[in-house]
């Protein structure tokens, strides 16, 4: 299921130049000239990097894969951000880190974000926020964030959730894990590929969490607010009955009322998932790519510090294919669907 490189001091030494290089020519990561020439530039990448990105997106070897050795200089990264709002500026040496994690990322596909998620940025951070402790959300904390599908609500969502790790001082791990369906009986799995499921958004879609930005993405807004209180039925798998994609996130998740074998089925499928769960505790330079089809995944509980020392991830959404959200993209923002 997860396969772990590590940078050898060469090509640690060369990802470091190329980001550094990056970082001379483009204002920030997520610069729209920068990410169009990302994949080119990343095609300078070490061959070992290549090969493990090559194998990920080749669709048919492991789901998921740690990529660990970029260099994080503590004390040059500057302090913890206390909400994805206070992570602007970013310091020079997180711009470069920045840069790896969409270098890495331009490999597997196009980085993209949301208009109702941290203000439409494509690079997010992942920090414990005061007040979220015990919330289903990447900056709760206290509570153990239950493994689901990122955007399990959206038909767009991403291929592959990436995380960069700067710091993680209690080695707090990501959870992840895969389906079997084998698992499942007969008539199980035909339920399961019937549209018998209403995923919700997550929280960090909704207005009430965005409150500043709600009005510069009203569309968006509109939409998750919508799929909210409307939302369709879908199936919790899809694509191939022999080796299924998961879409599913029990935390905002139901079945329609009295409909009792999708709720036995559900159920069914989250006792196996959560059988197999895997603990997989970032270090500092580790990136972690997720495929987001095979591979459900969440965090372990941790206290938060609140000092400028607590747990920093880096994420991007990354997608095999930009060109089918065009519907729903923005015009003067094509990577940020609405
Ligand atoms: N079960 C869930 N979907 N929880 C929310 C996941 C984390 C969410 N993407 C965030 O940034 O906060
Ligand atoms: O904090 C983690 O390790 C995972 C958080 C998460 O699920 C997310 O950011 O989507
Ligand atoms: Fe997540």
């Amino acid at each position: 299921m997860l396969t772990r490189i590590d940078l050898t001091a060469e090509d640690r030494d060369a990802v470091a130049a190329l980001c550094a290089e990056a970082a001379g020519e483009h204002p920030a990561a997520d610069d729209p000239a920068f990410l169009r020439e990302a994949p080119l530039i990343a095609h300078r990448m070490p061959r070992a990097v290549r090969a493990a990105l090559a194998g990920l997106h080749a669709d048919d070897g492991p789901s998921a894969l740690v990529i660990g050795g970029l260099d994080v200089p503590d004390e040059a990264i500057g302090p913890t951000p206390s909400s994805w709002r206070e992570g602007r500026p970013v310091p020079p040496a997180v711009h470069r880190l920045e840069n790896a994690l969409v270098l890495y990322s331009s490999l597997l596909g196009d980085v993209f974000g949301w208009a109702t998620q941290q203000d439409g940025r494509l690079v997010h951070d992942v920090v414990p926020t005061r007040g979220h402790e015990d919330e289903q959300l990447g900056s709760g904390s206290t509570a153990p964030l239950m493994w689901h599908t990122e955007e399990a609500f959206h038909p767009y969502r991403a291929d592959y959730v990436v995380l960069m790790c700067l710091r993680n001082p209690d080695g707090v791990a990501t959870t992840v894990g895969g389906f079997d369906p084998s698992v499942l009986t007969e008539e199980e799995r035909r339920c399961a590929f019937e549209p018998r499921f209403r995923i919700r958004p997550d929280k960090s879609h909704l207005q009430a969490y965005n409150a500043e930005n709600a009005d510069r993405h009203r569309e968006g807004f509109d939409r998750t607010e919508q799929m909210n209180e409307e939302p369709d039925a879908v199936p919790v798998l899809f694509g191939a009955p022999h080796d299924p994609f998961l879409q599913i996130d029990p935390a905002y998740m139901d079945t329609a009322p009295g409909d009792e074998p999708a709720r036995r089925t559900l159920d069914r499928i989250g006792e196996a998932i959560e059988g197999g769960l895997t603990d997989v505790p970032l270090r500092p330079g580790d990136v972690v790519f997720i495929d987001n089809f095979r591979l459900v995944h969440g965090r372990q509980p941790f206290k938060a510090r609140y000092d400028g020392t607590d747990r920093w991830l880096k994420r991007v959404n990354v997608t095999r294919d930009l060109r089918k959200s065009s519907a729903m993209r923005l015009p003067d923002a094509v990577r940020v669907v609405v």
